[in-house]
């Protein structure tokens, strides 16, 4: 016996810097439920705007579609869908078939906003390996390479990431990279896409020796997963790419060809965001992934984030409404 309920979700959320060209006052999606026998799977659909090609309206109107062939036994490739109602219905089928491990990978990579000195204070306190990323390509680049330098410099055992999000010329990506001492360049584990174009980003890595990550550039239709000098690392953000199958596939290449791949958050709630951090403790076990955009949130959503203090909203909360099939 077959059983599939849709909600809407919509959670007041400050996403700051992070976006860049928008700042979202609230994060909206849906979540799906399948149950079959004595088995659930709970899945969350939240195309992230600016982002995702696809609309809410769009992703709501697919998830019926599927769910009502679910319900005829006569469901559709979920890979026929948009990436994020495949990305949500793959993670719901995969709860309900017991594929996705319970155990998870919290240890997110610290983002910092903009003030370095709040950035200070958490990497001091982080034990193990200190891995944090860092925005850059909002301001000068010229103070980005500093403040980048300077965090290098004041913790010595510390690895950054940093996203650009194809934001510079390669004029302002050589400033950025004059103010880096070259002994500590190698511990910039990469820049995600430094320049506006792949080509651009290819041509600063090799000048600058600095190690670069695919993100936007994995989203290309014609993209396919290669190795190529001072590439380290492709980012997958599942909500963006599609079905848990089609990232899987997405990691085992990049492995196979001696890149690092990195699961992160497209913004989802505490639902999305735990089924990643699963995610990533089970395909990308010795990757630190990218995560932490909860605080981003003023409530978590139906599951609980380790250690986090914001409040857990149910199904019965304000904010959350059922949709009829
Ligand atoms: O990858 C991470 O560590 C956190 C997520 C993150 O940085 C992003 C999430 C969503 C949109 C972006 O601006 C940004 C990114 O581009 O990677
Ligand atoms: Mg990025």
């Amino acid at each position: 016996m077959r059983q599939a309920k849709l909600y809407h979700y919509c959670l007041p959320v400050e996403t700051g810097v992070i976006l860049r060209h928008r700042r979202l006052k609230q994060r909206e999606g849906l979540i799906v439920q399948l149950q079959e026998d004595d088995q659930t799977g709970w899945g969350e659909i939240a195309p992230l705007p600016e982002f995702s090609q696809e609309t809410l309206e769009i992703a709501t109107q697919q998830a019926k579609e599927w769910l009502n062939t679910w319900l005829a036994h006569n469901e559709q490739d979920i890979n026929h869908y948009v990436p994020s109602v495949a990305f949500g219905l793959s993670c719901a089928l995969a709860e309900l078939h017991n594929e996705l491990e319970q155990e998870a990978n919290y240890r997110a990579a610290p983002l910092c906003y903009g003030d370095p000195d709040e950035l200070y204070a958490e990497l001091n306190q982080m034990e193990g390996e200190k891995v944090a990323k860092i925005k850059v390509g909002l301001y000068e680049a010229n103070r980005d390479g500093l403040i980048v330098d300077m965090f290098l410099e004041a913790i010595p055992d510390l690895y950054l990431r940093l996203d650009a999000n194809r934001g510079w010329s390669l004029e302002k990506a050589s400033l950025f990279a004059s103010k880096i001492a070259p002994e500590r360049k190698s511990r910039i584990q990469f820049i995600e896409e430094p320049c506006k174009t792949p080509k651009l980003s290819r041509e600063f890595a090799q000048q600058h020796n600095i190690a670069i990550a695919w993100d936007e550039t994995v989203r290309d239709p014609d993209f396919l997963v290669k190795k190529e000098p001072n590439l380290t690392a492709i980012i997958i953000k599942p909500t963006l790419v599609g079905s848990l199958g089609k990232c899987k596939q997405l990691i085992e290449q990049a492995h196979q060809q001696g890149l690092k791949a990195v699961i992160s958050s497209s913004i989802e709630s505490s639902l999305g965001l735990t089924q990643l951090a699963r995610i990533a403790q089970q395909y990308t076990p010795d990757m630190i992934p990218g995560l932490d955009t909860l605080d981003l949130m003023q409530a978590q959503l139906l599951r609980q984030w380790d250690n986090s203090d914001l409040p857990l909203a149910d199904l019965d909360s304000e904010f959350i409404t059922k949709l009829t099939l």
